[in-house]
């Protein structure tokens, strides 16, 4: 089943992580936003390796930057909710709507500080260790809970 649900990336770093999340979005259904510029192209060995024939079946939109994927995003009226280690809301008190776009920020260095200000909402995943999870783990858990949400 194909949802209106999106996962948008901002500037990732890690090709790998996005071949990932690539794949799991087709495998559920779900568009992937990258916001650009990324660490690689999408040429890349280790994005192919990661996506493999599933990136084919993607719906993948790249934008040149936040502002431009913004404004798309702001013309379609759809939220824009924000995954953060900074945030306090967990993930799983949060409802969810079929047209969310559920952001997650770079590997490096999270997103900056004017963008986490312009979310709709932020939203946390508890942890009792560790600084932060990989990125496209984080993306697949919230994902999961999205999709359960709405059945
Ligand atoms: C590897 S983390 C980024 C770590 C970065 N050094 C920072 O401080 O934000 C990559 C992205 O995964 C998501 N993420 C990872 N762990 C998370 C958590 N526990 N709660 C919410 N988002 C998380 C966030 O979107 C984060 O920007």
């Amino acid at each position: 089943m194909e949802h209106s649900l999106r996962i948008a990336l901002y500037q990732p770093d890690i090709a790998g992580n996005t071949g990932t999340i690539l794949r799991t979005a087709a495998c559920l259904g779900l568009a992937v936003d990258i916001i650009e510029p990324a660490g690689f192209d999408l040429s890349d060995r280790n994005l192919r390796r990661a996506g493999m024939d599933y990136l084919e079946l993607a719906a993948l939109a790249r934008h040149v930057d936040f502002a431009t994927f913004n404004a798309w995003r702001e013309a379609q009226n759809r939220r824009l909710i924000l995954l953060t280690t900074r945030a306090a809301e967990p993930y799983t008190q949060f409802e969810f709507r079929p047209d969310d776009v559920i952001l997650f920020g770079r590997e490096s260095a999270g997103v900056p500080d004017a963008l986490h200000d312009r979310a709709d909402a932020r939203l946390i995943i508890p942890m009792v260790a560790g600084r932060s999870l990989n990125l496209a783990v984080s993306a697949a858990m919230v994902a999961g809970e999205a999709l359960r949400q709405m059945g």
